[in-house]
Parts: structure tokens; C-alpha cells; sequence
């Protein structure tokens, strides 16, 4: 049998070669024997050759529906000219919706064809089955496929390419299914006659029905199917089809284009035995090629090469929670953002329409992952860091672990409780107010007791300052008739409007019940005396004395990471002051509808999120946690208040964590935040990050300190050891790695220290190739991914944290391409 051309994911996994036993869960590196043909670059370019007139008439058409979509624009203008009001509103919509079309028509346009399927003569497979929700006619007259509008499985094309590049019937010219049959058959009899003799005893299959797979749906103008969108169902056995369960696939084919141009195909050959003659397997490892590109700053959408494990977190039922574990590199955040395109395809109404939050580690992440959900035309997605959550903070720093303990816990909510009921600091205790002639006066006693009646039943502080002054009023009005007599004062409401419009009384409203920010009550908390009640039997002494140190330093320092959550659960028990009717400062604006917009604002409004929420949206139809073995029980609490209606998809790795507090307490939190809402929970266990060298180093670290655990499999060797510098001289050490891994690598190189010394080291590095180069803490680090990585001073990221270990690991796992760690001593190795 022919070694297969160019089949270098299964060379450099398996170095025996070809024939050696692929690793179990890749899926892509089994059934590679061809059925026919030589192995040659001539057969690759035949291939590429059949599969570039599919591609070209899927641009053809492409660019005939962009036309579309401005000639709809055009006719929207036309309408404005019969210059009725409604003539607008309909212009400004028409005009609305093509330049959103366009947009994502914009944005699909490279690699919008990444894979074919072949599948056996009348197999109606998963997809085939499924793709009777393309019933529900939803599709386009614009052509192309939307949410649900799977093509049936006759509305697919099937072609009959052969080996030969000159047979002129494939797919790429059947134009109707009856076409498309007469060519699958015509192409099966050719094929036994011609390709090269090498028909397979399974020679006499014929050829079924051809799909193929992309970024996007559309369709011809005879409705016939270009290509199905990726979250189709029908599309579903491109990541799901093994040789073991093949799906009625018989040969996957993955397309790599280069702008409209297709520069390669590799092919599984899922069932040898329903092979039609001349069916050709080819291979040039995309996968790898994949994984050996080097990395830019932000994330890559993993489309075309999704994973069968990863195929089926993504398109998880869409209620209840999710759960996705693996460790670094698995592919976790990659499946949760390619999830979110799912669902929003799956049903664009609910999830569209509520909103997905995505929230991420850190707002270098956010960054990182930041360009994915567009690349794959999603982009009413909110991405929050747990710093950024809250409306109006973007907090950054972290506290030193100590502190982040005793903010994360749960206990703290308690403790914020109390100090959101108590008195406010510098409160006046005693309210005096001259009434015709007589001293009206409500003492300390007095008022604490209209405090605790104004605040019982569990009534919120801000909410209820109207109520609280009312019973001043109240209190004032009931002294002035006991001591004056009903006959000399006003009537009750005459008497409070003179009253509350006094300058004494203005006064001590705004000091005895202020409106109160979340961060004034926060910054209480840096009184010992105030921070001792209000934790009292909760806070040890030492975690008072912990809190109010750090506390004493917000105004200066800013809110922290840790006190993001704080503030939350503050603006919770606070409550919001009912807001004023708003006043209309739109004119055109009616029922919320702008009707007449300038050219720019529609363009604008296209690229804006389809529905408009208020800044503090909490009624996310689905929520993603990434990184969630770091979130603490107060930050749960903080993303739950925003899921109330939601479902999950909540990714994480244990190992990874660097949250150490109880973790019964971090249990209680997660739960109650996800509810009793079912979970279903996928495992993921193939790094695709690491070569199988670097990820040796992390797991070294990490399985010192936890003998059991479970680690995922490196996907590939690289053949390159990492390095380790052991010096006393840090600083030249660590810029001439960097300088050298910069040499090394074409993609990104990040320079990752402890929290502590993370700015110094960046003044190390300063300078060299700020494009390519960043430096990291440790925490920043998480999810992150460069192509080479300068770990500098191991042993004090250990040090620097209980769980330094974990965070360690983390680091280490970090790199595609290079490792380097720079230290004073190898006590970590
Ligand atoms: N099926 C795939 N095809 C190609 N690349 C993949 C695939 N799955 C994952 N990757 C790549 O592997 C790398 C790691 O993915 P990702 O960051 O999602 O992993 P993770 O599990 O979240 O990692 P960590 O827990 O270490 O942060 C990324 O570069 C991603 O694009």
C-alpha cells in the first residue's frame, strides 16, 4: 500500500510512521489508507484542482448575493424617496439589514469552504436525518442558509469527482441534485475504468452525496446547497465521523484555502469498504499545520479542525450547564467560544435576544480570545473580565493572596450585610428644626428607631430614601402638634413641604441617609472598630486586621480584582434609587425606534449588537465561566446575579487553580449560582498546545504535588527541549533569552514573572519587539498562549502563593513552539 501523500500529522505523532497505531483520541489520524492512486504531489494537485471549482463558484456566488445585499441598500434609498414618514422607517430597516448582511458576508469571506464529505449512496446519516430541519424553510432568498436552515440531504450537491482533473462533471458543475446523480454515476463507471487500475475490491461502491462544510451556509439560485453552515446538523459528522462509527461518511476531506485560492486538502478515509472507485485519500496533516502556524496576538477560531470530543461540548444541548474539563491546552476555551456560535445558530432568538456573557480571567485574555466570535460572524457576544463586570470598574490588580482569601469567601457576604444596614459614618445623631418659634428635635433614640423601621422587612438602604425622610416628616409633624397643638400647625402635607424644603432639613437628609456607592461601604470596611462588628463570630482577628490593611489603601490603589465582587454584592444589598421618568432627548425616537437616522448611524447601528441593553444588563439568556477553577465563592455570586435566567457553559482545570480557600465554601457558591439546572459535563484530553517536550516540563511540576492526576495528552513533538538558565544574574539572562526565543519564533513570545516582579521584569525587556512581546504575571497568564515563553524565576512563582505550584504549571504550559526558564535556582525541577 502507498504511504499517503503528505500526511504529516500522522509522521510527526508517530514517528514509526504511517502504519504505526494512532493516538486514541484523534480521530482525523485513523482510516488514512487510499483506496486508489499513487501518492504523488501530481494526485494532491488533481484534488486541490476538483475542490478549487467548488470554491470558485461558491465566490461566484458569493459576490452575486454581496450585490444583492447593495442593491437592497440602493432600493432602500429609492424607497426614501417617496418621502413619506413610513418610507423612511422601511428605508432605515431595509438599509439596516443589508449592510448587517454585507458585514457578515465581510467577514466569512476567508476560508469560508474548509470541508467536504463524502458519504455512502443513500446513507442518510445523523446530518441527513437532521437535516430535515431544513423543512422549516427558512431559507433566504438571499441565499444564503440562516439559523436552522439545515439543507436536506437532497438539497445538498453530490458529485462524482474522480482522480482525473479533466473529468468536467463534479461537484463544482452539478447544479441540480438530478445532475448531480447523473454525475455521481457517470463518475463511478469512469473511475473503474480509469483510474489508474487501482480501484479497491470495494471498486464497485458508487458515489453518494457530497457536502461541504463552511463558515456560513448558502445556497444557489436554484436553491440547491453550496455549502452548510459549520453548526448545522447536517454538517454535524464532519467532527463527529470515526472509522469506528463513520456516520455514513465515507471520506472526510478538509479544504485549507488561502484567500479564495485552495492550497491543500487532507483527507480520512472513514469506510475503506463503501469507497467508490477512484475515490482518492490524500493527506497534508491540517491539523498539524494548524498547530505549527505561528501565533499572533489573539486567539484563532478552530473551525475547521474542531476535535470529535470537542465537537460534542460544542453542541451540548443548549439548556442546564455545561460543564467542560481538560487540562492545558485541550482546547477549553476554544470549544466554549466556537459553543457560543453554536447557540447563537441553534436558536438565534433566545440567544441573540437575551445575550451571551462570556467572562475570562483577566482583560488580557479578554483581548486574546476577543477576536474569535467575529472571526466566526458572532459578535453580540459581552466578553467581561472578572475585574470589568461590574458597569464602571476595570480593575486590574490583585491582592496578595492572603487578602483575595478573605475577600473571595462567602463569609463576606454576611459581613457586607451588615455593614450596608449600619449607620453611616459621621451621621448626625440628632435632628433639630425651629417651627414657628418652637425647637422641634429628634434625638439619637428617636432616630434609630425610624431607621430600623424604614430598613425592616429587608428593605434596600438607596431604595428607600424617600421613605426614610417621610417618617422624619412624620415624626416632626406628630412633635409639632403635641407641643403647638393640632390648631397651630399646617395639615400634614402642607407641613412636610414646607419643612422638606428647608436648608437644616436638605442637610441632615444627605448625611443621615446618604445615597450610598458600593464603594463608600466598602471603604468602612478599612475602620478596625466598624470591620470587627461587622465580622464579628465570622472574621478572625488576623482576617480583620488582613481586610482593613488593604482596604485602607482603595482610594489610593483603586478597587481591585477581589473587590470587584464585593462591590457587586454591595450594590445588591445598597439597592438602585428608583430612577426619574426619563426625559425624550431624541425626537425621532418613538417607542424606542429611531426612524430617521443619517447614512453613518445606519452604518453604525449595523455594526453595533442587534439589541440595545442597559449597562448593567442582568438577564443573560446563556453565561460561559472559562477559567472557572479560579472563581472565587464572592465572584460566583457575582456572575450568578447575572445568570438568573440563563444557562452555562462553565469550562475550567482543577490543576490549574490558583483559588485555595475552602473548597466546600467554593462548592456551596458554584452551585448556588448554577442552580438546580442539569449538567452535563465533557472532558477533554488532548493538548494541542504544547509540544509533547514542553508540556513534559509542566506535568513534572504538577505531578510532584499531585501524584494522581489526570493529564491530557501532548498532540505533537517538536524535537526542541526547552531550556533552563540557572543564573545569579538575572537581569542579562533573562533579555538575552528573550532576545533569542524572539530570534526562534515567528509568532508571539510572552515573558511571564511572578505578580511581585512582573513590572521590573518588563522594564528588562523593555524595547525588544513590543509587537510580538509581552510580559505577563503569573495570574495574567492563565488561558494565554505564546509561541515561545521565558518563564523567569520558577521557584518564586512557587513561592509567591500557596497554590504556586498550580500557577507554576500554568506558566509552563504556555508555550506552542519554546520554552525557556530563566532562575537563580532549579528547586522547582
Ligand atoms: N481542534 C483543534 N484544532 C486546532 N487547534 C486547536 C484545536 N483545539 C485546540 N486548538 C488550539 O490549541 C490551543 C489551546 O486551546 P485553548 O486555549 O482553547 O485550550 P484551553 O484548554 O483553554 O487551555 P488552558 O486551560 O491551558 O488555558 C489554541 O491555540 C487552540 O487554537
Amino acid at each position: 500500500m502507498p504511504p499517503i501523500a503528505g500526511s504529516a500529522l500522522t509522521d510527526q505523532r508517530h514517528p514509526s510512521g504511517p502504519d504505526a497505531a494512532p493516538a486514541p483520541d484523534d480521530h482525523r489520524a485513523v482510516g488514512r489508507e487510499p483506496t486508489s492512486g499513487h501518492d504523488d504531489a501530481g494526485h494532491v494537485a488533481e484534488e486541490i484542482a476538483v475542490e478549487q471549482r467548488h470554491v470558485d463558484r461558491v465566490y461566484a456566488r458569493l459576490e452575486i448575493i454581496k450585490k444583492e445585499a447593495a442593491a437592497s441598500e440602493t432600493a432602500g434609498y429609492k424607497i426614501a424617496r417617496a418621502g413619506t414618514f413610513a418610507a423612511l422607517v422601511e428605508r432605515d430597516a431595509m438599509v439596516f439589514h443589508a449592510a448587517r448582511r454585507r458585514r457578515l458576508l465581510d467577514a466569512e469571506h476567508d476560508g469560508l469552504v474548509f470541508g467536504r464529505l463524502d458519504l455512502r449512496p443513500g446513507a442518510p446519516g445523523p446530518g441527513g436525518a437532521n437535516g430535515a430541519a431544513g423543512a422549516n424553510g427558512a431559507n433566504t432568498t438571499s441565499g444564503t442558509t440562516t439559523a436552522g436552515d439545515t439543507p436536506t440531504t437532497g438539497d445538498t450537491p453530490t458529485t462524482g469527482d474522480t482522480p482525473r482533473a479533466a473529468d468536467a462533471t463534479t461537484a463544482a458543475e452539478a447544479t441540480t441534485p438530478a445532475d448531480a446523480t447523473t454525475a455521481g454515476g457517470a463518475t463511478t463507471a469512469d473511475g473503474a475504468a480509469t483510474a489508474d487500475g487501482a480501484a479497491t475490491a470495494s471498486g464497485a461502491a458508487t458515489a453518494g452525496e457530497v457536502r461541504y462544510i463552511g463558515r456560513i451556509g448558502l445556497r444557489d439560485t436554484d436553491a440547491t446547497s453550496l455549502v452548510i453552515d459549520w453548526r448545522a446538523p447536517a454538517a454535524a459528522p464532519f467532527y463527529r465521523a470515526t472509522p469506528v462509527d463513520p456516520l455514513g461518511v465515507v471520506r472526510r476531506r478538509m479544504i485549507q484555502c488561502t484567500g479564495e485560492r485552495v492550497t491543500g486538502v487532507e483527507d480520512d478515509l472513514l469506510d475503506p469498504d463503501a469507497a467508490p472507485a477512484g475515490m482518492r485519500v490524500v493527506g497534508d496533516g491540517a491539523l498539524v499545520a494548524t498547530l505549527a502556524r505561528a501565533t499572533g496576538t489573539g486567539m484563532r477560531d478552530i473551525v475547521a479542525t474542531i476535535q470529535q470530543e470537542q465537537d460534542e461540548a460544542i453542541r451540548s444541548p443548549a439548556l442546564g450547564v455545561t460543564i467542560v474539563r481538560g487540562g492545558p491546552g485541550t482546547g477549553k476555551t476554544a470549544v466554549a467560544l466556537h459553543r457560543v456560535a453554536y447557540l447563537l445558530y441553534a436558536d438565534r432568538q433566545r440567544f441573540a435576544g437575551g445575550g451571551v456573557l462570556v467572562v475570562g480571567p483577566s482583560p488580557v485574555f479578554v483581548n486574546y480570545i476577543a477576536r474569535v466570535l467575529p472571526s466566526l460572524g458572532e459578535d453580540d457576544v459581552t466578553l467581561r473580565s472578572l475585574g470589568s463586570i461590574v458597569v464602571g470598574t476595570e480593575a486590574t490588580r490583585h491582592d496578595p493572596d492572603e487578602v483575595a482569601l478573605v475577600k473571595g469567601s462567602l463569609r463576606m457576604s454576611r459581613v457586607l450585610a451588615r455593614a450596608a444596614r449600619d449607620i453611616t459614618p459621621g451621621a448626625p445623631d440628632e435632628l433639630r428644626v425651629l417651627y414657628r418659634g418652637t425647637l422641634l428635635r429628634l434625638n439619637r433614640r428617636e432616630l434609630s428607631g425610624l431607621r430600623h423601621t424604614v430598613m425592616s422587612g429587608g428593605a434596600k438602604r438607596n431604595t428607600v430614601r424617600a421613605k426614610a425622610a417621610g417618617h422624619v416628616l412624620d415624626a416632626l409633624w406628630r412633635q409639632a402638634v403635641e407641643l403647638l397643638g393640632a390648631s397651630a400647625v399646617q395639615p400634614r402635607p402642607e407641613f412636610a413641604s414646607d419643612i422638606a424644603e428647608r436648608r437644616e432639613f436638605i442637610g441632615f437628609m444627605r448625611a443621615w441617609w446618604p445615597r450610598l456607592l458600593p464603594v463608600d461601604v466598602l471603604g468602612w470596611l478599612a475602620d478596625p472598630d466598624r470591620t470587627r462588628r461587622y465580622g464579628d463570630g465570622l472574621l478572625s482577628t488576623a482576617e480583620v486586621r488582613t481586610l482593613t490593611g488593604s482596604l485602607a489603601r482603595i482610594e489610593a490603589d483603586g478597587p481591585s480584582v477581589e473587590d470587584v465582587a464585593l462591590l457587586d454584592e454591595l450594590d445588591d444589598l445598597l439597592g438602585t434609587p428608583p430612577a426619574p421618568p426619563k426625559r425624550r432627548s431624541d425626537p425621532f425616537v418613538v417607542n424606542g425606534v429611531r426612524e430617521l437616522t443619517t447614512h453613518a448611524e445606519r452604518i453604525a447601528a449595523s455594526r453595533a449588537t442587534s439589541v440595545e441593553r442597559p449597562a448593567d444588563y442582568r438577564e443573560y439568556a446563556h453565561v460561559v465561566v472559562d477559567e472557572s477553577q479560579d472563581v472565587s465563592p464572592m465572584q460566583w455570586r457575582m456572575i450568578g446575579r447575572r445568570a438568573e435566567y440563563a444557562s452555562w457553559t462553565v469550562v475550567g482545570d482543577p490543576a490549574q487553580s490558583a483559588w485555595h480557600g475552602d473548597p466546600a465554601e467554593a462548592r456551596r457558591a458554584r452551585d448556588a449560582a448554577l442552580g438546580g439546572r442539569r449538567r452535563t459535563e465533557y472532558v477533554l484530553s488532548t493538548n494541542y498546545r504544547n509540544s509533547e517536550e514542553i508540556f513534559e516540563v509542566a506535568a513534572g511540576v504538577v505531578r510532584r504535588a499531585e501524584p494522581d492526576i489526570e493529564l491530557p495528552t501532548a498532540v505533537r513533538r517538536s524535537g526542541v527541549a526547552p531550556r533552563h538558565v540557572r543564573t545569579d544574574d538575572l537581569e542579562p539572562a533573562v533579555r538575552e533569552a528573550a532576545e533569542a526565543l524572539l530570534a526562534e519564533v515567528d509568532g508571539t513570545v510572552g515573558v511571564i514573572a511572578t505578580q511581585a516582579a512582573k513590572d521590573r521584569v518588563a522594564g528588562w525587556v523593555a524595547g525588544l519587539d513590543p509587537g510580538r512581546l509581552q510580559t505577563v504575571n503569573s495570574l495574567e497568564s492563565k488561558g494565554m498562549e505564546y509561541d515561545g515563553v521565558l518563564v523567569v524565576e520558577p521557584s518564586a512563582i512557587v513561592a509567591e502563593s500557596p497554590s504556586g505550584v498550580r500557577t507554576l504549571y500554568v506558566a509552563l504550559s504556555r508555550a506552542t513552539q519554546r520554552l525557556t526558564t530563566v532562575g537563580s535556582d532549579d528547586s522547582w525541577r
